[in-house]
C-alpha cells in the first residue's frame, strides 16, 4: 500500500529559500496561481545555446522511459537523451540553472533532453517519487526526493506541445529560450499533488526541451 506523503522540514526549507531567491530576481516572473510555486524566466538561454542543445538531443535520442510501469503504451511517447554532464557547453548551462535556483549543482540530476514529434506526448504525471513504489529504496540512497523541476523550451512549437498543469490551472506554451521552474513540494515539504502536469501532444512542428530535476540531497558524487 502506498504511504501518505510525508512533510519534511528540509524540503520545506528548500522550497522557501528557492522561492525567495526566484522572487528577488528581476528577470523572473512568478506565475499567478496559489496552488504551486511556479516561475518563468524568458530568454534564459541564447539562440546559439538552444541550437547546441537541440543538436545534442538529435544525436543522442532514444525512446523515453518511465520509472514505473505504465498501463498505457502511449503514456510517454517522446524521445530522450541524458546530456553529457561535463561537456563544457552542457556544464555551463547546467550550473547556470543551479545558480539561478540557488541549489548546489550536486543535488541536480543530469540534464535530460527530450524531443516530441507530432502526436508525441508525456501524459499527466508527478515529477516527485511516490513513497512505497519499488524504486523508493534506490531513491533514498541517491539524493532522496525530487524537489524542484527546471525545464527549458529550446524552440517555439507551431501548434500543441504546451506543458499543462490541469489542477493548478496553468499552461505554458513552448516559447524558445524560456525556462520554466516549479516546486514539486508543498509548503510543508510534502509532495504537492497539484503539480500534476502533462506534456501535451505536439500538433505541428517538433518540440525540444531540456529538463533538470533537483533532489533534496546530493545526487551526484564524483567517483
Ligand atoms: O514536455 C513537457 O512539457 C513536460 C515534460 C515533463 O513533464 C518532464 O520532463 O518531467
Ligand atoms: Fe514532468
Amino acid at each position: 500500500m502506498k504511504k501518505p506523503p510525508t512533510p519534511s522540514p528540509l524540503r520545506a526549507m528548500i522550497g522557501a529559500t528557492v522561492s525567495a531567491r526566484l522572487d528577488a530576481n528581476p528577470a523572473i516572473t512568478r506565475i499567478a496561481t496559489d496552488k504551486i510555486d511556479a516561475f518563468r524566466y524568458p530568454d534564459f538561454l541564447s539562440d546559439a545555446e538552444c541550437r547546441t542543445l537541440v543538436a545534442l538531443i538529435d544525436k543522442g535520442r532514444r525512446p523515453s522511459t518511465l520509472l514505473s510501469a505504465a498501463h498505457d503504451p502511449n503514456f510517454r511517447t517522446s524521445e530522450s537523451c541524458d546530456l553529457e554532464r561535463f561537456a563544457p557547453e552542457v556544464r555551463a548551462i547546467d550550473e547556470r540553472i543551479a545558480e539561478t535556483l540557488g541549489i548546489a549543482p550536486e543535488n541536480g540530476e543530469t540534464m535530460q533532453g527530450q524531443r516530441y514529434a507530432p502526436g508525441q506526448q508525456f501524459r499527466a504525471h508527478h515529477d516527485y517519487f511516490h513513497q512505497g513504489e519499488p524504486y523508493w529504496e534506490d531513491v533514498t540512497r541517491q539524493g532522496g526526493q525530487r524537489t524542484w523541476t527546471a525545464m527549458i523550451f529550446l524552440n517555439t512549437v507551431a501548434e500543441g506541445g504546451a506543458t499543462w498543469f490541469p489542477q493548478a490551472g496553468m499552461r505554458a506554451k513552448p516559447v524558445k529560450r524560456m525556462l520554466l521552474i516549479w516546486n514539486n513540494m508543498g509548503a510543508d515539504g510534502g509532495p504537492n499533488p497539484l503539480t500534476l502536469h502533462e506534456g501535451m501532444a505536439v500538433v505541428e512542428g517538433t518540440k525540444y526541451i531540456v529538463t533538470k530535476w533537483f533532489r533534496e540531497g546530493i545526487w551526484y558524487r564524483v567517483r
